[in-house]
């Protein structure tokens, strides 16, 4: 099923502390119109959180807003509507902290997301499941991100939204499979899986290289993370066989798409 990016990206927010703010609500309705004609039958918006830069209540409000006019946007022209306020993995917090920033954030997009009468029954969410900053001196276990992202989700995320597609922010392609698989262990009110760009895709671009020859081979190398990951949001996950690459963490400060 086809779908499409409908954000223009991330500006500087003014009066804020070096954050930034998504472009795209001028002309997305007509956009959204035409995107629906084509083809299109769900869409993306993603914004992003900062916790090392405050996050100011100005940057959540701008963020939570933007989804929720958004999200009704797209309803309004026939598409389902990915929820996606990335919080950045940057910064040397404890994972408490990123659960008190992702409380607030999950807070207010849902606030505004039923100020803007959107369907929750016709959304999905992509969020950042809550760990450590990238930089703590300690890493957590699966099952403790598990426990704290199950915990902010049950605490923010009613069970009329039908399912969770976590991106994977920077963590190694094992890791964020295997924080999923710590997360069906045990039935969820919504469908919990992966949306993951880096963490399903890193090992297959470097087994092509761009190369013809490689082609095959970075065939199979994506039909392994997609395996893992099928398998994960079962809960059947092992973990067995994993490459030496895949255990490597992609985590870069400051990363911009
Ligand atoms: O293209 P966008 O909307 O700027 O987002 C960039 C990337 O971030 C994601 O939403 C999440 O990516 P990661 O799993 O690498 O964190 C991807 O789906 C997308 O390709």
């Amino acid at each position: 099923m086809p779908g499409i990016k409908v954000d223009k990206g991330l500006v500087p927010l003014p009066g804020s502390n070096n954050e930034s703010w998504c472009q795209g609500l001028d002309g997305l309705a007509s956009r959204s119109a035409e995107y629906y004609k084509q083809g299109a039958r769900f869409a993306k918006w993603r914004t992003v959180v900062s916790i090392p830069c405050g996050p100011s209540a100005l940057a959540i409000k701008e963020a939570a807003w933007g989804l929720a006019r958004y999200a009704a946007i797209s309803q309004d022209n026939g598409l389902v509507p990915i929820v996606e306020p990335e919080i950045l993995l940057d910064g040397d917090h404890p994972i408490e902290r990123t659960l008190d920033v992702a409380e607030r954030v999950w807070a207010e997009v849902f606030y505004y997301l039923a100020q803007n009468n959107v369907v929750f029954e016709g959304i999905l969410l992509k969020p950042s499941m809550v760990t450590p900053g990238a930089e703590h001196k300690n890493k957590a276990s699966p099952e403790t991100i598990a426990e704290f992202t199950l915990k902010m989700l049950k605490r923010r995320v009613p069970p009329s939204v039908p399912g969770i597609m976590f991106l994977s922010g920077g963590q190694s392609e094992v890791e964020a499979t295997l924080n999923l698989n710590a997360m069906n262990q045990s039935p969820n009110p919504w469908h919990v899986s992966f949306s993951y760009a880096r963490a399903l895709q890193n090992s297959v671009l470097k087994t092509w290289q761009g190369r013809p020859e490689n082609v095959e081979a970075s065939q199979k190398a994506l039909l392994v993370r997609a395996k893992a990951n099928s398998q994960a949001q079962l809960g059947r996950y092992t973990g067995e066989d994993e490459s030496d690459e895949a255990k490597k963490g992609m985590f870069v400060k400051g990363y911009t798409y």
